[in-house]
Protein backbone atom coordinates (compact mmCIF):
# COMPACT_ATOMS: atom_id res chain seq x y z
CA UNK A 1 0.00 0.00 0.00
CA UNK A 2 1.16 2.96 -0.68
CA UNK A 3 2.36 5.52 2.54
CA UNK A 4 -0.76 7.54 3.93
CA UNK A 5 -1.58 11.30 4.29
CA UNK A 6 -4.37 10.67 6.85
CA UNK A 7 -6.58 13.51 7.49
CA UNK A 8 -7.68 14.06 10.81
CA UNK A 9 -11.14 15.07 10.49
CA UNK A 10 -11.80 16.84 13.58
CA UNK A 11 -14.53 19.06 12.82
CA UNK A 12 -17.41 20.37 15.31
CA UNK A 13 -20.45 19.63 13.46
CA UNK A 14 -21.70 16.99 10.45
CA UNK A 15 -22.16 19.58 7.81
CA UNK A 16 -18.49 21.32 8.30
CA UNK A 17 -17.01 17.52 7.84
CA UNK A 18 -19.25 16.93 5.13
CA UNK A 19 -18.27 20.29 3.20
CA UNK A 20 -14.91 19.88 4.20
CA UNK A 21 -15.14 16.40 2.16
CA UNK A 22 -16.73 17.79 -1.17
CA UNK A 23 -13.62 19.68 -1.99
CA UNK A 24 -12.07 16.23 -2.11
CA UNK A 25 -14.71 14.95 -4.43
CA UNK A 26 -13.22 12.03 -6.22
CA UNK A 27 -10.23 11.61 -3.77
CA UNK A 28 -10.08 8.63 -2.56
CA UNK A 29 -8.63 9.51 0.85
CA UNK A 30 -7.13 8.04 4.25
CA UNK A 31 -9.23 9.89 6.64
CA UNK A 32 -8.86 9.29 10.92
CA UNK A 33 -11.80 9.21 12.89
CA UNK A 34 -10.87 10.42 16.55
CA UNK A 35 -13.10 11.07 19.54
CA UNK A 36 -14.67 13.94 18.98
CA UNK A 37 -15.93 12.66 15.66
CA UNK A 38 -16.58 9.22 16.61
CA UNK A 39 -18.44 10.29 19.81
CA UNK A 40 -20.62 12.79 17.91
CA UNK A 41 -21.75 10.84 15.07
CA UNK A 42 -20.99 7.43 15.93
CA UNK A 43 -21.31 3.97 13.67
CA UNK A 44 -22.89 5.79 11.47
CA UNK A 45 -20.13 7.78 10.31
CA UNK A 46 -17.66 4.88 9.47
CA UNK A 47 -20.35 3.60 7.18
CA UNK A 48 -20.67 6.85 5.40
CA UNK A 49 -17.09 7.70 4.64
CA UNK A 50 -16.46 4.02 3.15
CA UNK A 51 -18.96 4.21 0.74
CA UNK A 52 -17.31 7.40 -0.53
CA UNK A 53 -14.26 5.18 -1.29
CA UNK A 54 -11.80 5.92 2.14
CA UNK A 55 -9.90 4.39 4.09
CA UNK A 56 -10.48 4.52 7.83
CA UNK A 57 -7.66 4.71 11.07
CA UNK A 58 -10.54 4.81 13.68
CA UNK A 59 -8.59 6.70 16.62
CA UNK A 60 -10.24 5.85 20.43
CA UNK A 61 -6.53 5.70 21.70
CA UNK A 62 -8.34 2.77 23.99
CA UNK A 63 -6.52 2.59 27.55
CA UNK A 64 -8.31 0.12 30.08
CA UNK A 65 -7.94 -3.41 31.95
CA UNK A 66 -7.64 -5.85 29.59
CA UNK A 67 -10.84 -7.54 29.94
CA UNK A 68 -12.79 -4.32 28.78
CA UNK A 69 -10.06 -3.52 25.97
CA UNK A 70 -10.51 -7.02 24.65
CA UNK A 71 -14.11 -6.57 24.76
CA UNK A 72 -14.31 -3.18 22.94
CA UNK A 73 -12.03 -3.99 20.14
CA UNK A 74 -14.12 -7.29 19.60
CA UNK A 75 -16.81 -4.27 18.88
CA UNK A 76 -14.86 -2.23 17.06
CA UNK A 77 -13.95 -5.08 14.66
CA UNK A 78 -17.24 -5.33 13.12
CA UNK A 79 -17.23 -1.96 11.93
CA UNK A 80 -15.13 -1.22 8.00
CA UNK A 81 -11.92 0.12 9.76
CA UNK A 82 -8.40 -0.29 8.50
CA UNK A 83 -6.71 0.86 11.27
CA UNK A 84 -7.86 1.02 15.11
CA UNK A 85 -5.36 1.96 18.61
CA UNK A 86 -4.63 1.92 21.73
CA UNK A 87 -2.44 3.45 24.60
CA UNK A 88 0.92 1.69 25.08
CA UNK A 89 1.15 3.01 28.78
CA UNK A 90 -1.75 0.48 29.29
CA UNK A 91 0.70 -2.59 29.31
CA UNK A 92 1.56 -5.76 27.39
CA UNK A 93 -1.18 -7.59 28.66
CA UNK A 94 -3.95 -4.65 27.71
CA UNK A 95 -2.19 -4.61 24.20
CA UNK A 96 -2.25 -8.28 23.96
CA UNK A 97 -6.05 -8.66 24.80
CA UNK A 98 -6.83 -5.72 22.37
CA UNK A 99 -5.36 -7.96 19.00
CA UNK A 100 -7.22 -10.84 20.58
CA UNK A 101 -10.77 -8.77 20.78
CA UNK A 102 -9.82 -7.74 17.07
CA UNK A 103 -9.41 -11.26 15.71
CA UNK A 104 -12.25 -12.17 17.67
CA UNK A 105 -14.45 -9.37 16.34
CA UNK A 106 -13.32 -9.75 12.53
CA UNK A 107 -15.44 -11.67 10.50
CA UNK A 108 -14.41 -14.67 8.42
CA UNK A 109 -13.12 -13.66 5.05
CA UNK A 110 -12.46 -10.32 6.14
CA UNK A 111 -9.14 -8.74 7.00
CA UNK A 112 -8.01 -7.54 10.31
CA UNK A 113 -7.98 -3.81 11.20
CA UNK A 114 -4.24 -2.97 11.92
CA UNK A 115 -3.30 -2.46 15.64
CA UNK A 116 -1.66 0.59 16.60
CA UNK A 117 -0.35 1.94 19.69
CA UNK A 118 0.62 5.25 20.93
CA UNK A 119 3.90 5.61 22.81
CA UNK A 120 4.06 9.19 24.00
CA UNK A 121 1.34 11.66 22.57
CA UNK A 122 3.38 14.00 20.18
CA UNK A 123 1.84 16.81 22.43
CA UNK A 124 4.59 15.98 25.46
CA UNK A 125 7.87 16.55 25.70
CA UNK A 126 10.61 15.59 27.99
CA UNK A 127 9.73 18.28 30.53
CA UNK A 128 6.46 17.75 30.85
CA UNK A 129 6.95 13.59 30.78
CA UNK A 130 9.08 14.28 34.20
CA UNK A 131 7.27 17.32 35.75
CA UNK A 132 3.43 15.43 34.97
CA UNK A 133 4.04 11.67 34.35
CA UNK A 134 6.96 11.22 36.52
CA UNK A 135 9.55 9.50 34.18
CA UNK A 136 12.41 10.46 34.59
CA UNK A 137 14.08 8.68 31.85
CA UNK A 138 14.73 10.35 27.92
CA UNK A 139 11.40 10.55 25.87
CA UNK A 140 13.56 8.97 23.04
CA UNK A 141 14.11 5.52 25.34
CA UNK A 142 10.87 5.45 26.39
CA UNK A 143 9.16 5.90 23.19
CA UNK A 144 11.35 3.00 21.59
CA UNK A 145 10.56 0.89 24.66
CA UNK A 146 6.92 1.45 24.19
CA UNK A 147 7.11 0.25 21.18
CA UNK A 148 9.17 -3.00 21.35
CA UNK A 149 6.18 -3.77 24.50
CA UNK A 150 3.95 -3.62 21.51
CA UNK A 151 5.45 -5.34 19.13
CA UNK A 152 6.02 -8.50 21.63
CA UNK A 153 2.22 -7.77 22.49
CA UNK A 154 1.61 -8.57 18.48
CA UNK A 155 0.96 -4.76 18.10
CA UNK A 156 1.41 -3.53 14.08
CA UNK A 157 2.91 -0.98 15.07
CA UNK A 158 2.93 2.61 16.72
CA UNK A 159 1.84 6.39 17.03
CA UNK A 160 5.34 8.20 17.46
CA UNK A 161 6.74 11.30 16.25
CA UNK A 162 8.89 10.91 12.80
CA UNK A 163 11.56 12.21 15.07
CA UNK A 164 11.39 8.71 17.15
CA UNK A 165 10.85 6.43 13.51
CA UNK A 166 14.68 5.84 13.26
CA UNK A 167 15.25 4.40 16.62
CA UNK A 168 11.84 2.46 16.89
CA UNK A 169 13.05 0.60 13.47
CA UNK A 170 16.42 0.00 14.92
CA UNK A 171 14.30 -2.05 17.76
CA UNK A 172 11.54 -3.27 16.24
CA UNK A 173 12.36 -3.47 12.00
CA UNK A 174 11.98 -1.13 9.69
CA UNK A 175 7.99 -3.03 8.29
CA UNK A 176 6.71 -2.43 11.80
CA UNK A 177 3.89 0.68 10.90
CA UNK A 178 5.07 4.18 12.31
CA UNK A 179 2.13 6.43 11.86
CA UNK A 180 3.28 10.26 12.82
CA UNK A 181 1.21 13.01 14.06
CA UNK A 182 2.51 16.60 14.51
CA UNK A 183 2.59 17.07 11.32
CA UNK A 184 3.37 20.99 10.64
CA UNK A 185 4.87 22.99 7.69
CA UNK A 186 7.09 25.84 8.28
CA UNK A 187 4.28 28.52 8.07
CA UNK A 188 1.74 26.84 10.07
CA UNK A 189 0.84 27.32 13.63
CA UNK A 190 2.22 24.15 15.91
CA UNK A 191 -0.67 24.93 18.07
CA UNK A 192 -0.37 22.32 21.38
CA UNK A 193 2.24 20.12 19.43
CA UNK A 194 5.49 19.41 20.76
CA UNK A 195 7.81 17.08 18.51
CA UNK A 196 6.82 18.67 15.28
CA UNK A 197 8.57 17.91 11.75
CA UNK A 198 7.28 18.78 7.97
CA UNK A 199 5.96 15.97 5.84
CA UNK A 200 9.49 16.15 4.14
CA UNK A 201 11.34 15.43 7.32
CA UNK A 202 8.74 12.73 7.95
CA UNK A 203 9.09 11.08 4.56
CA UNK A 204 13.18 11.22 5.06
CA UNK A 205 13.12 9.64 8.82
CA UNK A 206 11.03 6.78 7.27
CA UNK A 207 7.75 7.03 8.84
CA UNK A 208 4.84 5.13 7.26
CA UNK A 209 2.24 7.37 7.43
CA UNK A 210 1.48 10.80 8.58
CA UNK A 211 -1.38 12.48 10.12
CA UNK A 212 -2.44 15.83 9.06
CA UNK A 213 -5.09 18.00 10.90
CA UNK A 214 -5.34 21.76 11.30
CA UNK A 215 -2.99 22.61 8.65
CA UNK A 216 -5.42 21.32 6.65
CA UNK A 217 -8.92 21.43 7.67
CA UNK A 218 -8.40 25.25 8.92
CA UNK A 219 -6.47 26.15 5.90
CA UNK A 220 -8.54 28.98 3.57
CA UNK A 221 -8.09 26.05 0.86
CA UNK A 222 -7.86 22.64 2.30
CA UNK A 223 -7.40 21.33 -0.97
CA UNK A 224 -4.60 22.93 -1.97
CA UNK A 225 -2.41 22.91 0.87
CA UNK A 226 -3.70 19.26 1.19
CA UNK A 227 -2.35 18.34 -2.49
CA UNK A 228 0.76 20.43 -1.19
CA UNK A 229 1.85 18.59 1.59
CA UNK A 230 0.98 15.35 -0.42
CA UNK A 231 4.09 16.30 -2.65
CA UNK A 232 6.37 16.96 0.19
CA UNK A 233 5.50 13.73 1.79
CA UNK A 234 5.78 11.74 -1.43
CA UNK A 235 9.06 13.13 -3.13
CA UNK A 236 10.08 11.76 -5.65
CA UNK A 237 9.60 8.26 -4.15
O1 LIG B 1 -3.33 8.96 17.80
C1 LIG B 1 -3.27 10.04 17.19
O2 LIG B 1 -3.77 10.15 16.08
C2 LIG B 1 -2.48 11.13 17.78
C3 LIG B 1 -1.45 10.75 18.62
C4 LIG B 1 -0.49 11.70 19.03
O3 LIG B 1 0.49 11.39 19.70
N1 LIG B 1 -0.67 12.99 18.64
C5 LIG B 1 -1.72 13.41 17.86
O4 LIG B 1 -1.77 14.59 17.54
N2 LIG B 1 -2.66 12.48 17.47
C6 LIG B 1 -3.84 12.94 16.69
O5 LIG B 1 -3.41 13.48 15.44
C7 LIG B 1 -4.17 14.64 15.11
C8 LIG B 1 -3.22 15.80 14.94
O6 LIG B 1 -3.94 16.95 14.60
P1 LIG B 1 -3.23 18.34 14.24
O7 LIG B 1 -2.34 18.69 15.37
O8 LIG B 1 -4.39 19.27 14.09
O9 LIG B 1 -2.48 18.10 12.96
C9 LIG B 1 -5.21 14.83 16.21
O10 LIG B 1 -6.42 14.27 15.75
C10 LIG B 1 -4.68 14.02 17.38
O11 LIG B 1 -5.72 13.45 18.14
Amino acid sequence: MQRPLIIALDLDDAAKRRALLEQFEGESLYVKVGMELFYREGRQVIQELKEKGHQIFLDLKLHDIPNTVQRTMKELASLDIDIVNVHAAGGKKMMAAAREGLEQGTKAGFDRPFLIAVTQLTSTDEETMRSDLLINRPLSEVVQSYASFAKESGVDGVVCSAKEVPLIHDACGSSFYTVCPGIRRAEDAVGDQKRVVTPQEARELGSWGIVVGRSITSAAEPFNVYQAMKQDWEGSR
